[in-house]
């Protein structure tokens, strides 16, 4: 078992990662809040799947209240819709969610705590991948609008984060690829031996029935460079920005293909090779880096195609919440383990580069 702890102005807790921990659940819920009447958010088939372990510890069934599952649905109504649902049941200020699924679920759990009754707490108990190595850490909390990714939501931290990488095992193999990318983006930006780690241990990550010790080491590492990341700045007034790297251009591809097309992790895929591309054209890193670092990227691939143009990425980037006074910040690297943070890329360096990652892009079809 590992426990790492989130420590900010505004939250302190645990994100606690070991395997089987699901089954002793209710255990670890009560040591938390050992009265609040409980909610359970989760998807239909998500419960269907884990409801059965997830339940095991409890003496007696919590509510549960259910979101359907994907990207498009990670909207306003939904999360008004789950409001009047706790409300008809009574839920209080001493009621505490349980985020029980991927970090569309979390991020959209998240965002009702911090809004239901102008705040109510919640905890993270994430079941992708994704959410284990990412979402659930952190506080980012919000829905998209179509004018962009997250435009709406707040910065709201769960009581804790509980993980039990057991949940992978029945994630579609693209979601758990998926969830790889934003540990790859961990690799880059901040620790060069998960990178080695990632690099080496590709088949055992990607095999079929994925071994679970190594997906915990990745989901250990993951966090921690979160954790650290969020600890020196908790609302990202700067050193912050460095967990979106990839995500200037991601972002972009997830909205201009209406959050239909591609998972967020293959979006970020495809924003890390337009980053490699920018970082390359500057001389911040060597033919060789560029090579070792998308070639990781694309073997936690395959990243499918989309259709859109590098000019109407870059003209997206307009609504990127990393601006400060209309200037664009831009997440680069400077080796593996190492970034940068520029606010002068400017359109035409980021068209080139989004230019060449298209290229790829249709090389590979
Ligand atoms: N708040 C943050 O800091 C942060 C960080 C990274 C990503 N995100 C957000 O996270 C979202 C992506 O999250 P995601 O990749 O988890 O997607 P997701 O929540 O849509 O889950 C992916 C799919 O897997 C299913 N699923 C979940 N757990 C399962 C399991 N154990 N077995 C089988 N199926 C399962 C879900 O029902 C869904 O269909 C994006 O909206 C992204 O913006 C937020
Ligand atoms: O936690 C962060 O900070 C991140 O940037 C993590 C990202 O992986 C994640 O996708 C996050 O939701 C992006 O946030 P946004 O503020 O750029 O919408
Ligand atoms: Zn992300």
């Amino acid at each position: 078992m590992s426990s790492i702890k989130v420590t900010t102005p505004t939250a302190q807790y645990e994100v606690v990662i070991s395997p089987g921990l699901l089954r002793t659940l209710h255990r670890r819920v009560r040591t938390l809040s050992p009265k609040s009447r409980l909610f359970v958010i989760t998807s239909p088939n998500i419960w269907k799947l884990w409801s059965k372990p997830f339940l095991a510890s409890f003496p007696t069934p919590p509510e549960v209240l259910f979101l359907p599952a994907g990207e498009s649905h990670k909207r306003l109504p939904s999360v008004e819709r789950l409001a009047e649902q706790l409300a008809q049941k009574g839920a209080d200020r001493d009621s505490l969610l349980i985020a029980f699924g991927g970090g569309v679920l979390g991020d959209m759990t998240g965002f009702l705590a911090a809004i239901y009754m102008r705040g109510i707490p919640y905890l993270q108990v994430p079941t992708t991948l994704l959410a284990q190595v990412d979402s659930s850490v952190g506080g980012k909390t919000g829905v998209n609008l179509a004018a962009g990714k997250n435009l709406i939501g707040s910065f709201h931290h769960p009581l804790a984060t509980l993980v039990d990488p057991e949940l992978c095992l029945t994630l579609p193999a693209a979601e758990l690829r998926s969830g790889l990318q934003e540990s790859v983006k961990a690799a880059i930006i901040r620790d060069p031996k998960l990178f080695r780690f990632l690099e080496t241990k590709t088949e055992a990550i990607l095999a079929k029935k994925p071994d679970v010790k190594a997906l915990t080491r990745v989901v250990t590492a993951s966090v921690q460079v979160k954790a650290n990341v969020v600890n020196i700045d908790e609302r990202e007034s700067g050193p912050r920005m460095i967990l979106n790297f990839g995500h200037t251009i991601g972002h972009t591809i997830e909205s201009a293909t209406e959050y239909k097309v591609l998972l967020h992790g293959q979006a970020i895929g495809w924003g890390q090779i337009a980053a490699l591309h920018v970082s390359l054209n500057r001389g911040l890193i060597t033919q060789a880096e560029f090579d070792r670092m998308a070639t990781l990227v694309y073997a936690y691939g395959p990243l499918p195609p989309f259709k859109a143009t590098a000019k109407k990425l870059v003209a997206l980037t307009a609504s990127d919440k990393k601006r400060r006074s209309g200037r664009r910040a831009f997440v680069l690297t400077t080796g593996i383990g190492s970034t940068e943070i520029v606010f002068d890329v400017t359109d035409a360096e980021l068209l080139t580069a989004t230019q060449s990652m298209l290229h790829e892009m249709k090389n590979k079809a």
